[in-house]
């Protein structure tokens, strides 16, 4: 049985009056928490094997259920497995193809997947994660769905904002938090709460938030979400950033009477407080969530990045490390086997090649400081007089029809998932793909009737 903290209790009896906290906490305490899925729409094969009657409101592709992340659709990256609330701060930040965005505390990464899908392979993702561990879990859930035009960074805000001046279009900041909103999913959340919690929180944002206005395009868009119930981390926030930065606070069309309106009179009463969202458990979406959605006015002194002297020396210094033609030939020999996806159709002229990686960057990092795990789409590495692709080829290579695939059977999958090499029956012959059900699962490689196992170490299991 969950026990809510006596301070906690008696704050939003007093915020909400007692009818409405009584509701709040038998939702807390009582109530399932709501579990949800999106489908990958950059995958070819979206066929998964899940009931999918039950709609999240708002959202494309998203749906009410749980999923494993045993299962083929979810090892493929077909799916994702996210709170239904925290659906929205993506869905409202709604990136253009060709933009640049910036997801700024980004790990598992759920909102940069949802991001990449709306960018459709075009522009610029770069997702950032503070945290080393937490950024190699973004990293891999990125490869799985098979995003192209991502730079993965694992860095300081503070230290991103030196290197992006006025660099995004679009910016989501979704925040640590004190996490109320999570309550009945985690119980470790509940027993990290305090009020002081709340205000080293409060404190952590506006940070955050500091950076993050600074990396900001003019006339740019910074979408801030929440997954706790607090003014001190919602409304009160907005509030500050909306003054210390100009900004203005946009409303947000949903059409959908499940969300519920910020409250003006829980800060500074500023009317505008209201165009950002509550999502209350007690509405059914799913659990705690707050969005806002702001835009930086246009301001002559604020500068542009790029000089271009800047820019000469850095096509120079990428002229270094494009491939040559007996390299290209090489890569060619397995590329052309397969049905490459737009985003790959011009490899010849895009990729690099950098400790024998070679890769399509997202971003040109020469002169960045920053700390970068991945750019763009690792096609894979260059051996002795041969080109072994990589695994996030793979992942990209489903958003195509393919036609060299081994297709493997229940007992076979595990084996693959286990790393084993796997007895074939099969014309072909080299590298092909490996899928099951359809869903396509890394390469493998053919030959005498054997599969050679390609499935990357770090995620076998
Ligand atoms: C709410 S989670 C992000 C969830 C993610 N956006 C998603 O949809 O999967 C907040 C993230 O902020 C990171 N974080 C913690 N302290 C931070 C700081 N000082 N600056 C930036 N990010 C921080 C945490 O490690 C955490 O991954």
């Amino acid at each position: 049985m969950i026990k809510l903290p006596d301070d906690f209790v008696r704050k939003y009896q007093k915020l909400l009056g007692k009818d409405e906290a009584n509701k709040l906490f038998t939702a807390i305490k009582s109530q399932p928490s709501k579990k949800g899925y999106r489908i990958n729409s950059l995958k070819e094969n979206k066929q998964v094997s899940y009931n999918t009657q039950s709609h999240i409101p708002v959202i494309p592709n998203a749906f009410y259920g749980e999923i494993s992340g045993h299962d083929p659709e979810w090892i493929s990256g077909t799916v994702y497995s996210q709170d239904p609330s925290a659906m929205f701060p993506s869905y409202i930040i709604n990136a253009k193809p060709g933009e640049r965005v910036l997801d700024l505390c980004a790990a598992p990464g759920g909102k940069s997947t949802a991001i990449a899908e709306q960018l459709q392979s075009r522009g610029l993702l770069v997702a950032n994660e503070i945290s080393p561990s937490r950024a190699k879990v973004l990293r891999e859930n990125l490869e799985r769905w098979g995003v192209t035009n991502a730079l993965i960074t694992n860095d300081k805000p503070e230290n991103l904002t030196r290197q992006f001046p006025r660099f995004f279009d679009k910016i989501l900041v979704d925040a640590p938090c004190s996490g109320e909103g999570m309550f009945r999913k985690d119980q470790q959340a509940i027993e990290y709460w305090s009020q002081d919690y709340v205000m080293k929180c409060q404190e952590r944002q506006k940070k955050i938030l500091t950076a993050a206005v600074k990396m900001l395009k003019p006339e740019g868009t910074l979408v801030y979400s929440t997954c706790t119930f607090s003014p001190e981390e919602n409304e009160e926030i907005i509030s500050w950033l909306s003054q210390k930065f100009e900004l203005e606070i946009l409303p947000i069309e949903l059409g959908t009477n499940q969300v519920a309106k910020g409250q003006p009179n829980w800060a500074d009463h500023n009317k505008k407080l209201a165009n950002t969202l509550r999502f209350w458990p007690t509405a059914a979406i799913g659990e705690g969530q707050f969005v806002a959605k702001l835009k930086l006015p246009a301001k002559p002194e604020m500068s542009m990045t790029g000089s271009r002297k800047e820019n000469k020396k850095r096509k120079r210094r990428l002229a270094n490390i494009a491939p040559n033609k007996a390299e290209i030939k090489l890569i060619a020999a397995i590329l052309d086997q397969f049905n490459l996806p737009s985003a790959l159709l011009n490899w010849r002229s895009d990729c690099l090649i950098r400790n024998n990686h070679v890769f399509i960057p997202a971003q040109d990092t020469t002169g960045l400081h920053v700390r970068i795990l991945a750019n763009g789409t690792e096609l894979g590495l260059l051996k002795k007089n041969r080109f072994e692709p990589g695994h996030q080829l793979a992942m990209v290579l489903a958003a195509q029809k393919q036609t060299r695939i081994i297709n493997l059977t229940a007992n076979s999958y595990t084996s693959y998932l286990h790393g084993e090499a796997i007895k074939v029956n099969t014309d072909l012959k080299g590298f092909v793909l490996v899928s099951y059900h359809n869903f396509i699962l890394g390469f493998g490689k053919v030959a005498n009737q054997v599969l050679k196992n390609y499935y990357p170490k770090g995620l076998r299991f």
